[in-house]
């Protein structure tokens, strides 16, 4: 029995531009429920963690803005993640933006004793407060959820850390602020940047991020539709051009379909203000097809 949770994220308080709360929307609008429901014998769209419109404002003393909502928006998300999963249900998040990484990762990890990530992503999403060049928490979610950060983000779930670095895959990276290339090499974090991509094509990249994660007892895909090249993926708040194929990503997507691998999965970053015709949107519910075994023939 494959059953699948839909939970939609609508949040933008992890960083600046408006548009990307509408990301769930845009998603189940290109179709996600009925692409899915091919796939599985029964998809639950659990609709939408309330996130209101609160007055926006910036924790200027800690350089973390929207702390304390973006903490407990993601205790929330956390919760209906958990419950997915003890029912038996594979969690798919619809973001939102990057930070809800923290409430998926909360609710997931629990479950597992030795949880594997892949952070599909043009950045890396490793900086604190003190290294952050913008005091956006999107920036900031893999640190947290290696128990780098504020106690407020670092606790969410009510237990840290919940992943451990040597089971991290970064695929996509083409921009790092110092301080996140300083924790990558401190910490011994796999990084396949986009020279390694280029260089090794996304076949042999795939190969080795699956057998690195083999032995693990889940892994979490956290795919940032900004890992994508803008013109694939253009409705992203921090597009950086050079960035992964439409196809490099299919590819990579039906390689981790055929590996089984993937335990729970979030796609973020989708904005459909700043798309072009929900193009983003759709790719993201093409790639879910490809991740979920979705076959041509
Ligand atoms: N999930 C994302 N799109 N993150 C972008 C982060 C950009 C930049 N590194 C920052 O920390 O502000
Ligand atoms: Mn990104
Ligand atoms: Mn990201």
């Amino acid at each position: 029995m494959k059953k699948l949770s839909i939970i939609g994220m609508p949040m933008d308080l992890g960083q600046m531009r408006r548009g990307v709360d509408m990301g769930p929307s845009a998603i189940r609008y290109a179709g996600v429920n009925e692409r899915l429901k091919k796939l599985f014998d029964e998809v639950h769209d659990l609709g939408d963690i309330a996130i209101g419109r609160p007055e926006v404002m910036i924790d200027e003393e800690s350089n973390l803005r929207n702390l304390d909502l973006v903490a407990e928006k993601n205790e929330s998300l956390a919760v209906e993640v958990d419950k997915a999963i003890e029912s038996g249900s594979f969690p798919l998040v619809l973001g939102g933006d990057h930070s809800i990484a923290i409430g998926t990762l909360a609710g997931v990890a629990k479950h597992y004793q030795n949880l594997g990530v892949i952070w599909y992503d043009a950045h890396g999403d490793l900086n604190t407060a003190e290294t952050s060049p913008s005091g956006n928490i999107h920036g900031m979610p893999l640190a947290v959820s290696l128990g780098i950060g504020h106690s407020k983000l670092t606790n969410v779930g009510g237990y840290t850390p919940k992943i451990n670095p040597e089971n991290i895959v970064i695929i996509g990276a083409r921009s790092l602020d110092e301080g996140e290339r300083e924790l990558i090499k401190e910490k011994g974090i796999k990084v396949y940047t986009m020279h390694e991509i280029d260089r090794l094509g996304m076949t042999k990249v795939m190969e080795e991020t699956i057998a690195y994660l083999k032995d693990k007892d889940g892994v979490h895909l956290s795919l940032d539709l900004d890992g994508l090249d803008p013109h694939d993926a253009p409705g992203v708040g921090t597009p950086v051009t050079g960035g992964i194929s439409y196809r490099e990503s299919h590819l990579a997507m039906e390689m981790l379909a055929e590996s089984k691998i993937v335990t729970s999965a979030e796609f973020v970053e989708v904005n459909p203000i700043l798309d072009d015709k929900n193009k983003t949107a759709s790719v993201a519910v093409a790639l879910m097809g490809s991740l979920f075994g979705e076959k041509l023939l």
